[in-house]
């Protein structure tokens, strides 16, 4: 067991497995509580509910509860939302040749296939009220039948669920059976949304840059610089981790071994339907225009955030003129025309490291 610890946070201890924080990158309060839960429920045989906004990590939460459940069979996943409504059961259940029209060949199905794993039911909400009352008959008996078939079939798996809607909404609208989501949903993990473990992005994109390199070796991979950081900080991130991922491979596409600014990030990496105009909820102004285009932004938008659009360009002199001068901070001081210890504050201000990226 060690401790981690997150400035502006108490300690948090954390019992998580090595192999499920290479996988599950974050080291936010809100991140290691939640490893803690998967580490504690893993091993179980609990049915397991995941919730969270779309591109969260729900899936990978999944995978790591397989990985730390011991279980020998395979992780069998099915996307409830992705296979039409009609197709799920048989999907699901499989089905023996002539059942239906088209069954040409007996068809094994996905919970039998998940015999001795782990079942994975991705968007649980989206299933159909009548492939409900089966699923909860399947779990209450843990035997199947195959469409057309006669026989029960002993089955045993471990489930885990998943849905970025608020499933106790859709059971008080009578979308969901009650009796189902208390029969799923005991033990429920939520994913939080990146925007509230923002701290994390530079820990989950030197994962990604990492992996990248394992992956492609020699490749030369985007440097972010800290002005960049800040921008990728203040961004709302709706698509969550799949965002910033996305985010990342365009920037070693584009900036493959360069320096990426914050100008690279608002103008090339955050397209422009991922980019709000607020962060979500704190108030800043997140996409702030390039100094050619403050006139139309002010006619568009009615407004820009002027005292944090100076803040950047203040930030990107600093760090520009420490490059310039090798990190030596009495040089860059006189490049600026600034006293040594106007810069060092300056620098604590916009959290600028002596070498900057
Ligand atoms: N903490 C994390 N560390 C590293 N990568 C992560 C993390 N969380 C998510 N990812 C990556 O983000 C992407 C989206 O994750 P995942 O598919 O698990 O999200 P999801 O919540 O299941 O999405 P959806 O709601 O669309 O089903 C994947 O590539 C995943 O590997």
């Amino acid at each position: 067991m060690t401790t981690h610890w997150t400035p502006g946070s108490q300690d948090i201890e954390t019992m998580s497995d090595p192999r499920m924080d290479s996988m599950i990158v974050g080291q936010t309060p809100v991140v290691v509580s939640m490893k803690n839960v998967i580490s504690l429920v893993a091993p179980s045989d609990a049915a397991v509910m995941v919730q969270g906004p779309t591109g969260a990590g729900k899936e990978l939460v999944a995978q790591a509860l397989h990985m730390l459940s011991g279980r020998k069979g395979p992780l069998v996943a099915v996307n409830c939302a992705a296979i039409p409504a009609d197709l799920l059961e048989s999907e699901l259940f499989g089905h023996e040749k002539g059942a239906f029209t088209g069954a040409t060949e007996r068809r094994i199905g996905r919970v039998e296939q998940a015999d001795g794993g782990t079942l994975f039911l991705d968007e649980i909400g989206e299933m159909p009220l009548a492939l409900q009352a089966k699923l909860l008959r399947l779990l209450e008996t843990q035997k199947i039948q195959r469409i057309g078939g006669r026989s029960e079939i002993d089955v045993n798996f471990r489930l885990v669920t998943a849905t970025h809607r608020r499933i106790t909404d859709e059971v008080a609208e009578g979308r969901f059976r009650e009796d189902l989501f208390f029969r799923i949903n005991v033990f429920p993990v939520t994913v939080p949304s990146l925007a509230e473990r923002a701290a994390d992005i530079p820990l989950i994109l030197t994962a990604m840059d990492m992996r990248m390199k394992a992956q492609r070796p020699g490749m030369k991979t985007p440097i972010f610089s800290s002005c960049a950081m800040r921008a990728l900080l203040d961004h709302s991130w709706p698509g969550n981790v799949r965002e910033l991922r996305n985010v990342f491979e365009r920037a070693a596409v584009l900036f493959s071994g360069q320096t990426v600014t914050a100008e690279h990030v608002r103008a090339v990496l955050l397209t422009p339907d991922m980019n709000g105009s607020t962060d979500g909820g704190t108030g800043a102004i997140v996409d702030q225009p390039a100094v050619t285009d403050l006139r139309e932004a002010i006619e568009a938008e009615g407004s820009i955030n002027m005292r944090r659009y100076l803040l950047e360009i203040e930030a990107g002199l600093i760090e520009m003129a420490l490059e310039l001068n090798d990190g030596c901070v009495a040089h860059a001081a006189r490049a600026l025309r600034i006293k040594r210890t106007t810069l060092i504050e300056k620098m604590k201000k916009l959290s600028i490291n002596r070498l900057a990226a």
